[in-house]
Parts: structure tokens; sequence; C-alpha cells
């Protein structure tokens, strides 16, 4: 898989470079001191070449140190939205109606806030991580060079313990990280859930039993946080207690040893403890900010799961037809979402262009199944679905899905005007062609009638339309979209009686011209269909019009007369 961190290898490698620099800058500093304090020492003035060095090291210094985090910052911000946009494509062609709502609210979680811990750790930690494991190998060259060989081959012996340490800790605290992940990822889910369900779980009075159970994953969390910092706090103490005191004194000890013996002076003595102190920073940072390498460790991995997982369906490079019908047809279909549970078995019917079939069964007979594998959401474990004569596999998905409009059970509306909801099903019309639209859905009167008409908000923050005129939305939007194939997923099963009757009228204007599978649970609606197929346990056990179905004495014929005896 392509690398998370590619987008912004360039600038990461530029903030390693600009590190080495702005290490390079301050040993130069530290050395010049050095000879600074020596020729003072030695009862002379500090040369005016060694003045102007240590200006220029202090202001290459000063202004790589500004650099740094300018380009890891801007590169994080890049990495951020760059990753966004590939987890949401990656979810386009994942498709969404296998989707439970745990997975949502982890999705959102991962989306969000895994996307900023990650290009956080790249851009800002790693970069400069990796710049300053390295930088000790640099300070101890200019020791040995310019200070005292010997003391440089003694901390030499210590400094390799530095990545050693830090990757021990990392590993021990990978679970914790990734323990911290997933509890985000819980309480997001739950956040969504007791969201989405506010209005059933005050209908329940269960809103302060759900709030207690978001409390205890909050209070989780915040364990989970806290055994993160834990970790912190202890390699800050190791860090600190062990590594930078024990360094610096190892080297203060050196260089008086060194001073006494007369192998260096006063000032490469203090140059020596002062280059220590860059020895150990790196460590210094992997404490800082320990806990922000290990969230975005753990932030990774999960994106990359993410990533990794399998579209329903595999979709092909082929070219789309230029001509096709509108016929549909289904032979032998099987199909199954949990191995050895079949919900479609060996499924087989036909829509001929402008046929209008509708499709009825018990509920969990596998009628929404037949749907989404029309609109290619999934892929048949056996058989071929045609349209307009292609197997549907052969063709790209998108073709498919160009030839199918669906006004499903109810309709999203995103957060927006009403024109652009309506725009979403075809973005170049025009006011004059949204109007029509309306019309043929029963809804001009009523957006007429809207202070700002089209641009009336619509979604969360604005304008709630009602059950019955969002359906009849989706019904402009299929008017709008004009595919020859028309799928109608029971769009009057949540509706009032009288939008059911605005809505019909709608349908009735939509499906002239167009082959139609209708899915109905009530036989009312389905009686004027050219053809009745009836699934039963994923088994077609009966097919053909109302009259003809009515004579047979099946499952169609008990269920109509069962509804008339309850109607009367
Ligand atoms: N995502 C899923 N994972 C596993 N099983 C599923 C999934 N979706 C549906 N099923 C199962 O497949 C079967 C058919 O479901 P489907 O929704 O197609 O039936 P349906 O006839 O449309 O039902 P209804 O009329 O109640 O909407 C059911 O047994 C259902 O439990």
């Amino acid at each position: 898989m392509e690398s998370l961190m590619r987008p912004i290898r360039g600038p990461v490698l530029l903030s390693v470079l600009g590190t080495w620099l702005q290490a390079l800058a301050t040993t130069a500093l530290l050395l010049l001191v050095g000879t600074a304090i020596g020729q003072i020492h030695r009862g002379g003035a500090p040369e005016t070449a060694v003045i102007a060095g240590l200006f220029a090291a202090a202001a290459a210094r000063a202004l790589l140190a500004a650099a740094v985090p300018a380009i890891t910052v801007r590169a994080g911000g890049r990495l951020e939205v760059g990753l966004r946009d590939r987890i949401y494509r990656h979810l386009l062609r994942l498709g969404a109606p296998l989707r439970s709502r745990e997975q949502t609210g982890r999705l959102v979680s991962t989306g969000t806030e895994a996307v900023e811990l990650v290009s956080t750790y790249y851009a800002t930690f790693l970069g400069p991580i990796l710049a300053s494991m390295t930088v000790p190998i640099l300070v101890l060259v200019a020791i040995g060079v310019f200070v005292d060989p010997w003391t440089a081959l003694i901390l030499a012996i210590v400094v390799p313990a530095i990545p050693l340490t830090v990757g021990v800790f990392q590993r021990g605290f990978a679970k914790v990280s990734d323990g911290y992940r997933d509890t985000a990822n819980h309480l997001a889910a739950r956040f969504l859930d007791a969201l989405q369900g506010l209005s059933t779980l005050k209908l329940f009075n269960q809103g302060t039993a759900h709030g207690r159970a978001l409390a205890r994953s909050s209070e989780e969390l915040r364990r989970a946080i806290m055994r993160l910092l834990a970790g912190n706090q202890v390699i800050l103490f190791v860090v600190d207690t062990v590594f930078s005191l024990g360094m610096i004194t190892t080297a203060t000890v050196l260089a008086m040893v060194r001073m006494r013996e007369g192998a260096i002076d006063a000032g490469e003595a203090v140059a020596l403890v002062l280059l220590t102190t860059q020895l150990v920073e790196p460590l210094d940072k992997v404490g800082q900010f320990f806990y922000v390498g290990m969230g975005g460790a753990a932030a990774a991995k999960e994106i990359r799961a993410q990533l990794a997982e399998k579209p329903a369906v595999a979709d092909t490079e082929t070219q789309a037809p230029e001509r096709a019908g509108s016929d549909v047809s289904f032979e032998g279909v099987s199909f199954a979402y949990l191995p050895d549970t079949p919900v479609l078995r060996e499924v087989g019917f036909t829509i001929a262009p402008g046929e209008k079939v509708a499709l009825v069964g018990p509920s969990g007979s596998g009628k929404t199944t037949v749907a989404a594998l029309l609109q290619r959401n999934l892929d048949p474990g056996g058989g071929v679905i045609r349209v307009g004569g292609h197997d549907i596999t052969s063709v790209p998905a998108a073709w498919v899905r160009e030839q199918i409009s669906v006004v499903a059970q109810s309709t999203y509306l995103f957060t927006g005007t009403l024109r652009d909801n309506l725009l979403v099903a075809a973005p170049d019309a025009d006011d004059e062609r949204l109007w029509d639209a309306l019309r043929t859905a029963n809804l001009d009167e009523f957006v007429r009638g809207l202070p700002d008409g089209l641009d009336t908000p619509t979604g969360e923050r604005g304008l709630m339309l009602s059950g019955g005129q969002a359906q009849r939305t989706a019904i402009a939007r299929a008017v709008l979209k004009d595919s020859p194939i028309l799928v109608l997923d029971e769009p009057t099963s949540n509706v009032d009686l009288e939008s059911e009757a605005a809505i019909l009228a709608a349908l009735d204007r939509l499906t002239v011209g167009r082959t139609v599978l209708m899915i109905a649970h009530r036989l009312s609606t389905v009686r004027d269909a050219d053809r009745i197929v009836v699934l039963e346990d994923g088994l077609v056990t009966e097919q053909g019009s109302h009259d003809e179905l009515m004579t047979g004495g099946g499952h169609y014929a008990r269920a109509v007369r069962r509804t008339e005896v309850e109607t009367r």
C-alpha cells in the first residue's frame, strides 16, 4: 500500500535536513563559545573572527529554528487534508450499504481525530525525531575532531543506548496506544448512536441511563489517555534522570579529568559540557512528545487498516457500453451476506423495457437485497444480473448506477439549500429544469410558498422537510437524473395517507416510459404492476399479473385476501 506519509515526504526530508543544519549551527556556536572562553582564559580578548562566527552561527540557528516548524506545520496541514480525501474516496469505493452505526461512529473518529494525530505525528514529530537521533553522531564527530578524541570515544559507547531505549519504550507502549485509539473510537460510536437515537431515548425515558453509559465510555477514554500520559512521565523520568543527568555528569567529570591532565583547556572543557547537552536532545524530544508519537503510530495503524478494507464490489476498468436497452434480468442469482446463510437462491426474473414489475414477499425475504444487487452495491455469489443486456459485473459500476434512479424508503437531504439537494442529481440543471422536476414531483407549490424558494436551507441546520416532502424531493431528483430504470424501494412506507396520495401521483408521472422495479410491502400498491414477482425466503415462488396470481391461490392470493379481510 502507498505509504501514508508519501505526499509530504519532500517537506519531511527538508525538515530533517533543516534539523541537521540547525544542529550543525548549534555545534559550531558551542565550539566557538568554548574557543572564546579559552581565549579569555588565556588572558586575551576573543578574536574578531570568533565573535563574527558566533553571531553568524547564532543567526543561522535562529533562522533554522523558525523555518523547520514552519515547514512541518504546513506539511501536517496538507497531509491532513490529503488523508481525509483519500479515506473518503476509499469509502466511496467501499460503498455504504453494509455499514453499521458502530462502524459509522468509528469512521467519523478515524476520519477526523486519527487523521489529525497521524498528520501531527508524521509532519512535526517523525522528521525531527529521525534527525535528532542522528544528530548525536555529528556532535560526537565534532567533539572528537575539535575537542578531545578520547572523550568522544567514551561518550560513543553510551550514545547507541539512545535509539535502543526509544525503541524499547515504543514497543512497550504500543498496546497502550492501540487501546487508546480503540477507546476513542468506541466513544465516538456511542456518541453518534446516542445523537441519532435521541428522540427514541427520550420517548422511552432512557436519556439519563444512556447518558450514564456515555459517561462510562468517556471515563474509559480518560483512563486510556492517563495511561498514555503515565507512559510519557516514565519516559521523561528515565530521560531526565538517567540519561540527561548521567551523560552531563559523565561529560563534566571527563572534562575536569582531561583538563587536569592538560589534554584540553578551559574553553574546550566548557564546549565539551555544552555539546553534551546536544547529545541528549533527541531523548528530550522523545520524552516531551512521546504521547504524540504513540498516539500517531496507533492512528496510522487504524487508518492503514481502514484503507486496506476491500470493497464489496470489484469495479472493472472496462469501457462503458455506448448503447444499451433498459431491460433488466436476474438469471439464477444467489447471494449470502454471511457464509452458509443464503439470502437469495437462484433468483430469476426479467423486466422488459418500459415494464413495471413489483417484487413482493414477507419481511426478510430478500427484496432490498435484490435492489442492492441491481445497483451494484453488492455482487452476486452466483448467477448473472443484466442491465440492457450487459452483465453488470463486466461494465463499470458507475455506468450501471447511471442507468438507475432510486426512490427509497427515506431520503437523505444534505445540509445546504433545496437547490443544492436537487443539483446532486443533475449538476448542470438550470432553474427551469429544477422547477419542471418539482412540478412532476408535486412539490412546486410548496417550494413556491417558501420565502426563499429554491434557496431554502435544508438538512440539519435548516428547514426540516416532512417525510412526504423529502420523498417528493427524491422523486424530483429521479426526474432530474432521468435514467431509464427506476427502483422504488417502498417510497411510501414511512408517510401518512395524504402524503402517500401526493407521492403516488408524482410516481405515476415519473414512471411513464421507464423500466420499473417496485419493492412493496403493501399489496394495494402493486395491483397495477405489469407483473408481480413473489419472493419467499430468497426463492421466487410465483410470478404473473395480479389476476393470474389471484387465480393461483398461492402466497400472493392468500396475502391479498388477508389484507382485504383486515381492511373491511
Ligand atoms: N448487512 C447484512 N448482513 C447480514 N445479513 C443481512 C444484512 N442485510 C440483510 N440481511 C439479512 O438478509 C435477509 C434479507 O434481507 P432484506 O433486507 O433483503 O429483506 P427484505 O425482504 O427487503 O425485508 P424488509 O421487507 O423487511 O425490508 C434478512 O434475513 C436479513 O436479516
